[in-house]
Order: structure tokens, then C-alpha cells, then sequence
């Protein structure tokens, strides 16, 4: 039985990533969380004839702790979404409080649930989620996710199209750092099978796959961000990490973890000199089984981009543990 639970199911990423889940035969019951909308959201994906079923709660009628009671996997996609000129650090006022609260309820509710976190900005969601459940007792680094798989999917569709591959998820690149502009480094040296990018349009292609967050802001035009495509994103980690909890072996992802809380990952981390990172993760029974260094492997040109993104990472990691543990007045 795998009950999963997604916290802003209602919004642009939370419906169709709902509706994803509510189709897949890895699901056995889904719980729909959200402040607003959830009764609907539900009624209407209970009406699809596959075997999970849906409910929805709100807050009211201790709607959190019906909806996060029994979870084995939480997807967390509550939160604002940015507008054109905005970085995602300018969401962290109001999504860092959101974020906060939902897992305070996690480790309440559902202590041993894996979390995957959508909620911008990533780099730091995933550290204030590790301090709310560290603060709880209740922290298992093998099973916090930030989910940077938009960033691996964006480099393998343009990836694609610069070689002229017909199946874009055919090539495996890994996608590291963090989830914001520089912060993310697509390791193209180490793509699988092994590319050939043209010089003239490497730093393009680089910087496509560290802006593409932008490119849809823009081209939404002040109604959001990203929605469709991180669903399938979100959907397709959250199908990895439940495959390999059914004992599916061999299946890695990037993710953005606490590096020395998983088994490899204590050297990653003395490299990078940043604890939460995200490198490519063998999923287990268990969660993040092991962290594979593809740092040392980088050549150097990819070495320059993650000078960058290390500077930027530890200030979005500092902000957001500081935030969990000294909270700011209200
Ligand atoms: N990790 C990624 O790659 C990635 C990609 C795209 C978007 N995002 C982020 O995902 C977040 C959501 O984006 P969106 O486009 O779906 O936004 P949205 O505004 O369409 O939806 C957000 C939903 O969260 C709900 N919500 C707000 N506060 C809540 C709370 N306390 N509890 C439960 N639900 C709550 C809202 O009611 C809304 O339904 C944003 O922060 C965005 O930046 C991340
Ligand atoms: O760009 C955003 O703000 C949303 C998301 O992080 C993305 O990469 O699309």
C-alpha cells in the first residue's frame, strides 16, 4: 500500500501532478492538501477509473493532520510562484513560513514519510525542512528530497535538440548543485551515452539550462512559472523513489540532499564545502542509498561553474537554517 500525499495540491504544479499520480498503479491512495480548493480538486480526479482513491482536505476540521496521517510520500509543491523580475529568493518571505509549517506537520503527522520538495527557493525549503525535523527528532536524510529533476529534464530536451536525438530521455546528463541560475551546474562531460556540443554553443546551452525558469516566467508573462513540465518532473521522482522503495534496484536521480546524512556523501560535501547539494542519488528501500560523486570527475570548465555555484549555495543554505532557528518576528 503507498499512500502519497501532495501539499498545494490545488495550484498550477499541484492538479496535474495530482492527476499524474491519481493515474499511476504505484499509488494506492492520495491525499490531497491545500488551503484552498481541495474538495473539488478531489471530487473531480476521484471520477478517473484507476484504483487510488482520492481525498482532499483543507485546514479546517484538523484538515492537516487527516490529510498527513498514514503518508509514505509527500510532495510539496505549496507556495508563490515567481513573476517576471523576480528571483526565486524573493519568494523565500513567504514560501520559507509555508514550507516551515507543512513539514512541522510532516513530523507530526507522518514522521517516516519521504519528502520531496517542489516549494521555491529549493535551496533553501530544503534546509528549513531539515531543521523543522531535526528540531522534531524525527531527521532522515535519506528521505528529504528538493527536487531538481525540471533541471535534468530541461538539459536533456535542449541537450537533444542540439545533437538531433529524437528521445530526449535517452541521454542521461547529471544536473548538480542547486535550483536557481548559477547554482545549477549540468555536468555535460558526463553525459551518458556521451554527447558532442559544438564550443561555439556550449555557453549557450548552459546558460539555457541554468535560466530556463525564466524563459517560461517570461513567456507566461506574469501568470507564473513552470507548471506542466515540473509536474512531469515531480511525477517522475516521485515514480523513482516509490519503484526503488518496492525493491526496484538500480535507479539514480539527482536530488538536492544533505550530503553527510547519506552514505557517499561526507567526501561530496568536504569538495563542495556546502552540505546540501544535489548530486545523482541511488534510490534504495530506504531513500537516498547513496550520493555518486561526479564533482571530482568535472573538467574545467564545469570546475569555473561550480566555483560559482558554491558561493551561491552557501549563502541560500545559511538563509534558510537561519530562518528555522531563529525565526524572525511576526
Ligand atoms: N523545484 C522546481 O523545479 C520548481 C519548478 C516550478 C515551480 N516551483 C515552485 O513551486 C511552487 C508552486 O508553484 P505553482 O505554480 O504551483 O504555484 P500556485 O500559486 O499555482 O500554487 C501554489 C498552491 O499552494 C497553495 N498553498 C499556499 N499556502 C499553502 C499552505 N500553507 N498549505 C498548503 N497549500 C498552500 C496555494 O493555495 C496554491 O494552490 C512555487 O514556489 C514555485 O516557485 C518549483
Ligand atoms: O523558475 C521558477 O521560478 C520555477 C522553477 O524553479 C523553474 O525552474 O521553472
Amino acid at each position: 500500500m503507498v499512500k502519497a500525499c501532495v501539499a498545494g495540491a490545488s495550484g498550477g504544479i499541484g492538479q496535474p501532478l495530482s492527476l499524474l499520480l491519481k493515474s499511476s498503479s504505484l499509488i494506492d491512495e492520495l491525499s490531497l492538501y491545500d488551503v484552498v480548493n481541495t474538495p473539488g480538486v478531489a471530487a473531480d480526479l476521484s471520477h478517473i477509473s484507476t484504483p487510488a482513491t482520492v481525498t482532499g482536505y483543507l485546514p479546517k476540521d484538523d484538515g492537516m493532520k487527516q490529510a498527513f496521517t498514514g503518508v509514505d510520500i509527500f510532495v510539496i509543491p505549496a507556495g508563490i510562484p515567481r513573476k517576471p523580475g523576480m528571483t526565486r529568493d524573493d519568494l523565500f518571505k513567504i514560501n520559507a513560513g509555508i514550507v516551515r509549517d507543512l513539514v512541522k506537520g510532516v513530523a507530526e503527522y507522518a514522521p517516516k514519510a519521504f519528502i520531496l520538495v517542489i516549494s521555491n527557493p529549493v535551496n533553501s525549503t530544503v534546509p528549513i525542512a531539515a531543521e523543522v525535523l531535526k528540531a522534531a527528532g524525527v531527521f532522515d536524510p535519506k528521505k528529504l528530497f528538493g527536487v531538481t529533476t525540471l533541471d535534468v529534464v530541461r538539459a536533456e530536451t535542449f541537450v537533444a535538440s542540439i545533437v538531433g536525438e529524437k528521445n530526449p530521455a535517452k541521454t542521461t546528463i547529471p544536473v548538480i548543485g542547486g535550483h536557481s541560475g548559477e547554482t545549477i551546474v549540468p555536468l555535460f562531460s558526463q553525459a551518458n551515452p556521451s554527447v558532442s556540443i559544438p564550443a561555439d554553443k556550449l555557453d549557450a546551452l548552459v546558460n539555457r539550462v541554468q535560466f530556463g525558469g525564466d524563459e517560461v516566467v517570461k513567456a507566461k508573462d506574469g501568470a507564473g512559472s513552470a507548471t506542466l513540465s515540473m509536474a512531469y518532473a515531480g511525477f517522475r521522482f516521485a515514480e523513482k523513489v516509490i519503484k526503488a522503495v518496492k525493491g526496484e534496484k538500480g535507479i539514480v536521480e539527482p536530488s538536492f540532499v544533505y550530503l553527510p546524512g547519506v552514505s557517499g556523501g561526507e567526501h561530496i560535501a568536504k569538495i563542495t564545502g556546502v552540505d546540501f547539494f544535489s548530486v545523482p542519488i541511488e534510490l534504495g528501500a530506504s531513500g537516498a542509498e547513496q550520493a555518486i560523486d561526479v564533482v571530482s570527475g568535472a573538467n574545467e570548465y564545469e570546475k569555473k561553474l561550480l566555483e560559482a555555484a558554491y558561493t551561491g549555495l552557501k549563502g541560500n543554505v545559511a538563509k534558510g537554517i537561519e530562518f528555522a532557528q531563529n525565526p524572525p518576528p511576526k
